[in-house]
């Protein structure tokens, strides 16, 4: 068999032999006969050349527009896969929004593929337009495509199946080398006018993973595999009739790792992260539309849902407490209060919250997580954090002593069998005395704070933090009990002084 480059070149002779054939055709044949013999001619085309080429070209019709229906660049991807073994030209480039150097092969390089048994051939090609008049654009006279040939005979597989395939494939690997992205939504008044952005987005460089969050190991194998089934579950979620979102509620006291539980799980997926501020978004109307902006493969975050949003029936009774103790709030607390109100201009409501977690279940492709975040899971309204609106309700607690196991690895490189004594009194300090410290906190302690600290000084550090703060919760305890029987007693006394009141008021009406 001949090199490929004979076979390119006989198919340049068989293709100039056809036109020329076509062209007398055309020109000496009656026109109602041509009907009869083109289905013949076309046949007369299979046996002589027996391949079909297809042309994928960078830019569509429009100038710089790329071409997206096939995209070059997913094609582009999907060739740099193993072209990078196989073609002996390669160049390199930097694809838009990746993060490495894709290798992809060079002009006029050739590789070949197969498919279901099928054998194709991609060429990339370089058209230099004739015309050599001064452009403004560099290289606009140039335009790449890619070329693919397959046998005439397998046309079914390539354009049902293969191309499909090669869209799809190309398109992981540009998901697995992009430069991930964080999102935060601009207020309303930035919308309009040039450069017409609702969300601005920095790179996503959180350097926090599964590995580094501090938790039972059993807890964060279970979310680790509901996200793994969620993301490979595309068929499935299509058979049972169900968008492909899942919303998951963190909640726990501050310093536990629900914004590092974030971090992770967009880092474990591969996705980008939205944070949505709800008090920036005016109304539900705003909302909606931010919504539809988002891409798929995405996180959306609400942070601390329940300061956010009146949602929780908070308000009335705020206003009763506020009235109850008027006199005893100091001026800077009424003023921060008052700016909290005014801050609170967002008129999105509840039933705006629902159906833009219900709306992106059901309007919306790709697959998205959403994830709330609470400090107070008690005071969110239950229709909110159902099954089906939010599927997962994820507890981030105190550290125990596994948590404390992952932070000593990393913070200190200590392990148990190393430090046994150490480790033994901190195990008794969180599982014994029960004592309650955050991740946070503990991390804090174990960081070292120079470089002659070593590992024993961090965690004897930790030891009397820990202590200290089974003191600090004992006087807490102390003081909030004092201060409750002092309020009582205030309640009391006011109660007893409007009661004598109401009856002096009573005894002077009768007077009267
Ligand atoms: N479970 C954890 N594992 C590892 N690091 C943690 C964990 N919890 C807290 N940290 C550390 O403490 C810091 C604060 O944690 P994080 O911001 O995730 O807390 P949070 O629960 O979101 O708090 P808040 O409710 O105030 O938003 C982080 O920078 C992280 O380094
Ligand atoms: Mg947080």
């Amino acid at each position: 068999m001949g090199t490929m480059g004979e076979v390119w070149t006989n198919t340049g002779s068989a293709l100039a032999s056809l036109v020329f054939i076509y062209t007398i055709f055309e020109r000496f044949f009656p026109y109602s006969l041509r009907e009869h013999f083109e289905p013949l001619a076309q046949r007369l085309v299979g046996l002589i050349y027996p391949y079909i080429q297809i042309k994928f070209h960078e830019y569509s019709g429009e100038r710089f527009k790329r071409s997206d229906v096939y995209d070059y660049d997913a094609i582009q991807n999907y060739l740099s896969k193993d072209s990078s073994s196989r073609a002996k030209k390669l160049k390199a480039n930097t694809v838009k929004g990746n993060k490495s150097i894709v290798l992809s092969m060079d002009d006029h390089e050739e590789i070949t593929d197969e498919f279901e048994g099928v054998k194709v051939w991609w060429q990339s090609k370089k058209h230099q337009s004739e015309s050599r008049a001064f452009s403004f654009y560099p290289k606009a006279d140039e335009s790449r495509f890619y070329m693919l040939k397959f046998p005439r005979r397998d046309r079914q597989v390539i354009t049902e199946r293969y191309l499909d395939h090669v869209m799809s494939e190309g398109k992981t690997i540009e998901v697995k080398n992009r430069e991930r992205k964080l999102y935060s939504n601009n207020p309303s008044q930035n919308w309009s006018g040039y450069k017409q952005t609702k969300w601005s987005h920095v790179t996503f460089e959180h350097p926090a993973t599964f590995d580094t969050l501090a938790m039972e190991y059993k807890k964060k194998e279970e979310i680790k595999n509901d996200l793994i089934k969620f993301s490979n579950s595309k068929d499935y979620y299509k058979k049972i009739g169900k968008a492909w979102k899942r919303g998951y509620l963190l909640y726990g006291p501050p310093g536990t790792g629900k914004s590092t539980m974030i971090a992770a799980m967009a880092n474990f997926l591969e996705y980008d992260v939205y944070d949505l501020e709800l008090t920036t978004v005016k109304d539900n109307t705003e909302l909606r539309r931010l919504l539809i902006e988002t891409s798929g493969k995405s996180i959306i975050v609400i942070e601390d849902i329940d300061c956010s949003l009146d949602l929780t029936g908070q308000r009335k009774q705020k206003k009763e407490e506020e009235e109850e103790d008027e006199d005893e709030t100091s001026p800077i607390e009424k003023q921060m209060k008052k700016d909290q109100g005014e801050n609170k201009g967002s008129k999105v409501t509840l039933s705006g919250l629902l159906n833009f977690i219900d709306g992106l279940w059901s309007a919306c492709g790709g697959e998205r997580i959403i994830v709330f975040t609470t400090n107070f899971i008690d005071k969110l309204d239950p229709a909110l954090i159902r099954k089906g609106r939010m599927d997962k309700h994820i507890e981030m607690s105190y550290c125990g002593f596994e948590a404390f196991q992952v932070l000593a690895e990393n913070y200190l490189d200590a392990k148990e069998e190393d430090d046994n004594e150490l480790f033994d009194e901190i195990k008794r300090l969180l599982e014994v005395e029960e004592i309650k410290m955050t991740p946070a906190d503990v991390g804090e302690n174990l960081l070292k704070k120079s470089e002659v600290e070593t590992k024993e000084i961090c965690l004897e550090r930790l030891i009397e933090a820990l202590k200290e703060e089974k003191e600090e919760a004992k006087r807490r305890i102390e003081d909030e009990e004092k201060k409750k029987k002092e309020e009582e007693e205030t309640k009391r006394k006011k109660r007893e002084e409007k009661k004598i009141k109401k009856e002096e008021n009573g005894i002077a009406m009768k007077e009267i």
